[in-house]
């Protein structure tokens, strides 16, 4: 539900302020400490990615120049989903946690055990697109919590997602699809039946559920961006169901 812009901009200031009030300063530090941390990681991958590029002048090796800071980053972001799950962020677990599930799958489950797949275009683009949107959305939550947000963090964080996620969906799909013939031929991940647990998974099939997934839930992430940029930038109240 939609109410009138102006109503709903000085209700939703109104929540905010009273929603960091309630807070306390144990969890606003340890935020502001958990952003700023996220944003330097972050700011380093960019970095290191850039460097290598204009030394080497390929991306044939650059995955494993970044892969130890990319998997410390991003696997800490699961600490996201308990910051939902204890209530210090008004934000979704589901959404949270289908957000940093899959990004930890890309990274551990496809990009880093296959190797093949390493030196694919589509690992370049989706690590770009992520360094971007982490920076952005990391920086915004930073300068928010020290009450000193400036106009164009903001804007890039609620105007970015708007190209760099669809951007970002198809460096991961890409990425999975070109991981398929591997996995087939390797049968990495997989348990054939007879086996002493009487069980058997294909990794196989299962990255092809992954892709398939992907249909219904991109665009929930996305329409929830969408509102959230409605929310944040026109000051629309919009009242969401709950969990
Ligand atoms: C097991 C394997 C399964 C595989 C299946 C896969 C299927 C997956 C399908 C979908 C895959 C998508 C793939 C895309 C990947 C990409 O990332 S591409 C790059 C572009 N991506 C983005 O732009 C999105 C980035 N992600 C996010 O923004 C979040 O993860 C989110 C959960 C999607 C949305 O964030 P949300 O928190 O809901 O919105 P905000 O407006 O940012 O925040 C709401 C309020 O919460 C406060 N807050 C949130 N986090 C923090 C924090 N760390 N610190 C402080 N505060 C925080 C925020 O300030 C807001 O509070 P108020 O200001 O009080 O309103």
């Amino acid at each position: 539900m939609v109410s009138s812009e102006e109503d709903g901009g000085a209700a939703e200031e109104k929540e905010t302020n009273n929603r960091r009030r309630n807070r306390g300063a144990v969890a606003t530090a340890w935020l502001t400490f958990y952003n700023i941390a996220m944003t330097a990681g972050w700011l380093v991958l960019a970095i290191t990615m850039m460097r290598f590029y204009l030394q080497k002048g390929t991306n044939r090796g650059l995955y494993r120049s970044i892969a130890r800071t990319l998997k410390f980053f991003q696997t800490a972001a699961l600490v996201e989903v308990g910051h939902c799950a204890i209530g210090i962020v008004r934000t979704s677990v589901i959404v949270t946690g289908v957000q940093v599930c899959s990004r930890i799958f890309m990274v551990w489950f496809v990009t880093n055990s296959i190797r093949q797949v390493q030196s694919e275009e589509s690992v370049v683009l989706f690590l770009v697109v992520w360094t971007v949107t982490e920076i952005s959305r990391y920086s915004y939550y930073t300068f928010n919590l020290l009450h000193h947000l400036p106009y164009f963090i903001k804007w890039a964080r609620y105007n970015f997602f708007i190209i760099l996620y669809p951007l970002g969906v198809v460096g991961e799909l890409m990425t999975i699809y070109a991981a398929l013939p591997v996995v087939r031929r390797t049968a990495m991940y997989s348990l054939r039946l007879p086996n002493k647990y009487n069980v058997s998974f294909d990794y196989y099939y299962f990255l092809i559920i992954a892709m398939l997934s992907y249909i219904p839930l991109f665009p929930q992430l996305y329409f929830h961006m969408l509102r959230q940029r409605r929310k944040v930038l026109h000051g629309e109240v919009i009242v969401e169901k709950d969990d």
